[in-house]
């Protein structure tokens, strides 16, 4: 048979289905070669009934099972009684395979000389509702009914894990308990008692896969297949720089800061693995590489030497030891050949190092007359100097413009970064900059993972991952795992058992102070060398990397590319105190809300006392390392909140509040609908834009407003607050935005066709400030998209919830009701999804469309495809409310008009923003600019 090689895997028989194990087959090999019949029985793939059918269909099954075929050594699929699925002339059908279980689990490991870091992932547990509203949405926006075809990767989570290499034990436990090493596994409900495949492989790196090979064999009856550790490495790099926002950072000074790489300009760089020696990679794209250069003095060295001079037991002891050094005693500067006086002709200050471990020639002293904590600080500057600027020199050489240092050495500690990159800065004169990378420890791991064939993570874009910070994140971090936690009841325990430590990191540690300068030229003593920050590699957090393919850039971003959805930046430090300090005080009261919301129950207070600690600790590790979790913005702390309710499974806290709201202002609705209707056209715009800034003020997020709800029913307050609205606004585009509305003088200008709607808050904010705005738009004749949360967040109004809260509204309002019968959110009043795409395709008066979150802010880089699709038509969005239109987006540029319009109920906010008051109104509009409309 046409490029089988020696190394090729027996022949797979798995219930009839006889298909070629070929390792590195490419589909162009696959589709020449079905002639060869890798699939010896077509009638297990098409089923027996369809045997008559033609040859070309044949064919075109025998194409795609080889295109879903793996390799022996990953996780087979359960191919048995797979049958295609609908037409058989289409082109690329889809193939059911019955009895494969959704959640194929791969696992890769890098076995290192002191760590053991595994890379897995896990398929989501579906929780997408594909109710009757959805499916017409889907079909009326053209959306595909998303089968898994129409995607390259199955959507999950990959995890990163650790644990020391002397514990290997509690690894292999902690795959068996897992069931990691079983592919196609349900990792919800795995079967203990299910035989081992006996022709199990793992994808495995390091010097480890060599080694334990037959322990894997032994316990868990697997086979490490052994992949090249450098190709792992510039495969676990390339994946990473271009599918992670913020992977890349420079540290200088005890500073992180995140370097955005655009994906499409990464290449060429140098990547330089520190690990016991250095090897200097230059990559110039996705496996094509060369090893050019490196040096025999690296981690393993200063570990070697450190551990005879010193007599320290561990490298992270040395490391620590360097924390307190001075490595002046002992190394020659430039100050002690010229009489502590400045080489200022060459460029070198009295502080440089002339000559490390220079002082002991001249010195007569014994080894023992130094401290070990000045040694070992000599010992890591010379080092990490000497590699720092090789490494530039190898750049110059390559006329390479970036350079990311990796590898075992490093291990996110910041006086080691700092040292390197002061090394690049000071040999380079300032025009190179080292760069490190946030999953670094996992590089080689994460390339032995997409080693297996078709995981499809080459295709995933930045916009289809996030990154989410379970609860352990600020204990286990970036530290070795334990025994994997179950159940929710064994996470609670775990907290509950953490709470002493809990004391330990949730009092705030001061942050390092602001940054020094270092001197000219100067091997002065990094700023990060301190107390402060960890030796260990927990100051690089990571998180659990969900894929998910459905999530798409928001499409009338004007730049996408320099899109940043936080107005305020956390890097400054007041800023970022004051919101940490607001969200600590929010606690007791969230957690009174999310207990009672289930119940109140004893358990449902264990939970609520869990998620409050594990949310402090969160903001503790925070606030300790704001860099911890990557780029923190406050649109990320939020959504760190309402991530960690649900994973207490706190689903919607705020559930009887917003009923309650919806309720009450329901039943005033039909008065305002009969107030606005006896309006002039100009007052009603007017009126109705005070409406929804005035309901905005119902906020359970904010304190002030949360005070304020004591004094008062919420119709009273309703109107206290319509009652304050005076322009000018402290933001007041108004009249500019009547003139495009209304035009002026005799011109009458075109209404808009379609206006997205992005909603924010349940009971007036909705329905009495909202809703009669989208009415106004509908009698005008623009078509309505109700765009809410996916998943609830504080108060805010979901997707799911909204149909009904339309169809209430629609009892007093026949625009309302016409529109929402046509747009299917009636539910008694649906349409046939067909019939209705055929009739009225092209126009859909009011739909509603959930926006992908879960969170009061919007990242509009990662919205649904529902949203994106129902943006394609749109030239009007309104963003409402502080966490849309002001935390994020207040400075987004839209290729459309854009109209953003909220209440600040923070002081400071208020002042920061426009130099207002709480209470004070936002209504910004911008026209879509010409520029963005080319
Ligand atoms: C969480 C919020 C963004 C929600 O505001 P909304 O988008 O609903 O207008 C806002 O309530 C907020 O910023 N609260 C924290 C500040 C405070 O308590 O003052
Ligand atoms: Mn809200």
């Amino acid at each position: 048979m046409a490029g089988l090689t020696e190394d090729t895997n027996p022949v797979l028989d798995i219930d009839g289905l006889l298909i070629n194990q070929e390792h590195n087959k490419t589909q162009e090999e696959n589709n020449n070669n079905n002639s060869n019949s890798q699939l010896k029985d077509k009638s297990a793939v098409l089923g027996r009934d369809r045997e008559e059918n033609s040859s070309k269909n044949q064919n075109q099954a025998e194409i795609d099972m080889a295109s879903i075929h793996r390799s022996g050594s990953r996780p087979q699929l359960d191919l048995s009684k797979a049958a295609i699925e609908g037409n058989f002339e289409e082109k690329d059908p889809t193939i059911l395979l019955p009895n494969q279980s959704d959640d194929i689990s791969h696992l890769a490991l890098d076995i290192g000389g002191s760590l053991i870091k595994l890379v897995y992932f896990s398929r989501h547990e579906g929780q997408s509702i594909d109710d009757k509203r959805k499916k017409i949405l889907k079909e009326r926006l053209g959306i595909s009914n998303g089968t898994r075809r129409s995607y390259p990767i199955l959507g999950g989570r990959l995890h990163f894990v650790k644990f020391e290499t002397t514990k290997i034990n509690e690894c292999l436990d902690f795959i068996y308990s897992k069931q990691l090493h079983h592919g196609g596994m349900d990792s919800c409900h795995w079967n203990a008692e299910a035989p081992a495949n006996e022709n199990a492989v793992i994808k495995a790196t390091g010097g480890g896969a060599f080694r334990f090979a037959d322990l894997f064999k032994e316990r868990l009856g697997v086979s490490l297949d052994k992949e090249d550790e450098m190709n792992c490495l510039v495969a676990g790099a390339n994946f990473l720089l271009k599918a992670i926002r913020h992977e890349a950072f420079t540290h200088m000074e005890g500073r992180k800061e995140f370097v955005q790489i655009d994906h499409n300009d990464l290449f060429p760089y140098l990547l330089v693995n520190i690990g016991s020696g250095v090897s200097m990679i230059k990559v110039d794209g996705d496996g094509k590489f060369q090893r050019v250069s490196g040096t025999n003095v690296g981690g393993g060295t200063y570990w070697g030497l450190g551990r005879l001079l010193t007599k320290c037991k561990s490298f992270d002891e040395l490391l620590e030891l360097s924390q307190r050094g001075d490595n002046r005693t002992i190394d020659m500067l430039v100050g002690d050949i010229y009489g502590g006086m400045d080489y200022s002709k060459i460029g070198l200050s009295a502080s440089t190092i002339a000559s490390s471990f220079g002082k002991a020639i001249s010195d007569k002293k014994e080894l023992e007359d130094y401290s070990p904590e000045d040694i070992s600080l000599s010992l890591l500057r010379m080092i990490s100097y000497n590699i720092g600027q090789i490494a530039y020199l190898n750049a110059l050489r390559f006329g390479l413009k970036r350079i990311f240092f990796g590898g075992f050495f490093i291990r996110g500690h910041a006086y080691t970064m700092d040292t390197i990159s002061f090394a690049v800065h000071f040999w380079s004169n300032g025009d190179a900059q080292a760069m490190f990378l946030r999953h670094e420890g996992f590089l080689g791991a994460l390339g032995a993972f997409m080693s297996y064939e078709k995981h499809g993570l080459d295709d995933l874009m930045v916009h289809q991952l996030v990154e989410r910070f379970p609860m352990g994140a600020p204990y286990t971090g970036g530290k070795i795992h334990g025994p994997p936690l179950g159940d929710l009841n064994e996470k609670i325990s775990w907290m509950e058992k953490f709470v002493l430590k809990g004391t330990e990191i949730t009092a705030p540690v001061p942050m390092a102070p602001p940054p020094g300068t270092t001197g000219l030229g100067g091997f002065e003593v990094p700023s990060s060398k301190g107390s402060t920050l960890r030796s260990d590699a927990s100051a690089l957090n990571v998180g659990v990397l969900h894929l998910v393919p459905t999530l798409e850039v928001f499409p009338l971003l004007a730049d996408p590319k320099t899109y940043e959805p936080n107005t305020i930046d956390l890097a400054d430090h007041n800023e970022l105190e004051y919101w940490f300090t607001v969200l600590s005080g929010h606690l007791p009261d969230l957690v009174d809300k999310a207990v009672a919301s289930e119940g109140g129950t004893d358990d449902a207070q264990r939970r609520g006392d869990a998620f409050a600690r594990a949310f402090s600790a969160h903001l503790s590790r925070l606030i300790e390392d704001p860099a911890a979790y990557g780029k923190l913005g406050l649109a990320n702390l939020l959504e760190l909140r309402e991530e960690c309710l649900r994973e207490f499974q706190f689903h919607d806290a705020y559930r009887s509040i917003k009923q309650r709201e919806n309720e009450a202002s329901l039943a005033v609705l039909a008065d305002l609908f009969a107030e606005l209707d006896s309006m002039s056209e100009e007052t009603r715009l007017l009126t109705l834009i005070e409406g929804v800034l005035a309901a905005n003020i119902f906020d359970w997020g904010s304190r002030a407003c949360v005070d304020l709800y004591h004094k008062g029913t919420i119709i009273e307050i309703y109107r206290m607050s319509r009652n304050k609205m005076q322009r000018p606004w402290r933001v007041d585009d108004f009249d500019l935005f009547k003139e495009r509305m209304l035009g002026s003088g005799d011109k009458k200008p075109q209404p808009h066709k379609r206006a997205l709607l992005f909603v924010d808050n349940s009971g007036a904010d909705i329905v009495l400030g909202m809703l009669p705005l989208a009415r106004e738009l509908l009698r005008r004749g623009t078509e309505v998209v109700l765009v809410a949360n996916s998943l609830p967040a504080l108060n805010d109004v979901t997707a799911m919830e909204l149909p009904d809260i339309v169809a209430e509204a629609a009892k007093h309002c026949d625009i309302l009701r016409r529109a929402a019968e046509a747009g299917s959110l009636l539910v008694d009043a649906m349409i046939n999804p067909s019939d209705s795409s055929k009739e009225n395709s092209s126009s859909i008066p009011l739909m509603v469309v959930e926006n992908g979150c879960g969170s009061p802010c919007i990242d509009l880089r990662q919205v649904s495809s529902e949203l994106a699709a129902a943006a394609k038509d749109a030239d009007l969005i309104v963003l409402e409310g502080m966490g849309r239109a002001l935390h994020t987006n207040y400075n987004a540029r839209f290729k459309c008009d854009a109209l953003k319009l909220a209440m600040v109920k923070n002081q400071r906010l208020a002042e920061k923003l426009i130099k207002g008051n709480i209470y004070d109104c936002v209504c910004r509009y911008e026209p879509a600019s010409k520029a963005n409309l080319l």
